[in-house]
């Protein structure tokens, strides 16, 4: 297997007597976009400070792209693209002067450096703006002209963090399908933290609940659904043209895989360990009942992350009442 890009052991940091980042363990591969997903305060920039060698761990360790941060920054510093929250760029330059002007401190060869800068305005939709000054830019601009500059030295991976603090929903939804392209064309790793749920569960393949220093919950949205909510993770709904009765969910439970069925009038919701739509639909045509909707339902990662606290803060399993959390989204 190929060696993870992000590798962090044990990492613990201490404040005094604050531990603000907790025997923290995660691997990243190439590629992947991970979303570090948690409230303020949780340790998320703290954890990001150690990751790039500007701030050192109590204890454990943590390597990128194979050079340990801690010992060897500035070999870190070269394949890893850091986009803080808070961006500042010369205001009373343009955006290419912007982009070459860091270029050229990154010591980028001044030929390539305009290709570079060019193409990547062009990426991220800025070509017609280039000449502009920064100071007129809205903020969703300058994270697009952030993204560039975090680009523009070619990192194998970028950190970004609230990467779409007050944009516009129109402009993150631009701003995350181009991480997602980014990452998808040229392989580029992600680690992107945040506490916008949505956002993190449209462009992550794998997230991470953190908080308190701690991860409670790592994986993809299923996994962690899965580590939620055990056997009964998928659900279907659907709605049939006449009334159901007690018997049809007798019947239905018998079915393999079927685990619970809520009956209601037309509706019915069936929690089920593994992926049996088509036999569900079945069920109803041949019981003589025309089927008129069939949705099936995932969980949200709302649902995870207040499930996960309210569990982890009760230290009990989720309570029963948690499963009605299955029908309240539908795709
Ligand atoms: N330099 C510091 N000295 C003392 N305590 C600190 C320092 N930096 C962070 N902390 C504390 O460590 C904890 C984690 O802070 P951190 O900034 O890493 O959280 P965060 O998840 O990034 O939060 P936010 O989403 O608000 O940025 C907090 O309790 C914070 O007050």
């Amino acid at each position: 297997m190929e060696k993870p890009v992000i590798q962090l052991k044990g990492l613990t940091k201490c404040y005094g007597s604050l531990k603000a980042v907790d025997r923290l363990d995660l691997t990243i591969h190439r590629g992947e976009i991970f979303g570090l997903l948690g409230p303020n305060g949780a340790g998320k920039t703290t954890t990001i400070l150690m990751m790039l060698g500007l701030t050192e761990p109590t204890s454990g360790s943590v390597t990128l792209c194979g050079h340990n941060a801690t010992t060897h920054p500035l070999a870190v510093k070269k394949v890893v693209g850091y986009m803080p929250d808070n961006l500042g760029f010369y205001a009373n330059m343009t955006a290419l002067d912007n982009l070459l002007y860091i270029g050229r401190l990154n010591a980028i060869p001044e030929k390539e450096l305009h290709v570079r800068a060019r193409q990547l305005l062009e990426v991220v939709g800025l070509t017609a703006d280039a000449a502009q000054k920064t100071s007129t830019f809205s903020r969703g601009m300058k994270q697009r002209l952030g993204l560039a500059e975090v680009l523009l030295k070619q990192p194998e991976v970028i950190i970004l963090d609230e990467p779409t603090l007050g944009i516009d929903p129109a402009g993150v939804r631009a701003f995350l399908t181009l991480i997602r392209q980014l990452s998808r064309e040229q392989g580029l790793t992600v680690l992107l933290s945040s506490h916008h749920l949505h956002q993190v569960q449209q462009v992550c393949d794998r997230v991470g609940i953190f908080v308190g220093g701690k991860m409670l919950a790592e994986g993809s949205m299923d996994t962690l659904a899965r580590g939620l909510f055990g056997s009964a993770a998928n659900g279907v709904r659907v709605t049939v043209t006449e009334p159901l009765f007690d018997e049809h969910a007798k019947e239905l439970r018998r079915l393999p895989g079927v685990e619970e069925v809520t009956l209601d009038d037309r509706i019915v919701e069936v929690a089920c360990s593994e992926e049996i739509t088509p036999e569900i639909v079945r069920f109803f045509v041949g019981n003589g009942l025309d089927v008129r909707a069939v949705q099936p339902v995932r969980y949200g990662l709302d649902d995870i992350y207040q499930t996960y606290f309210e569990t982890k803060q009760s230290h009990e399993k989720p309570a029963p009442a948690t499963r009605k959390a299955l029908f309240r989204k539908y795709e």
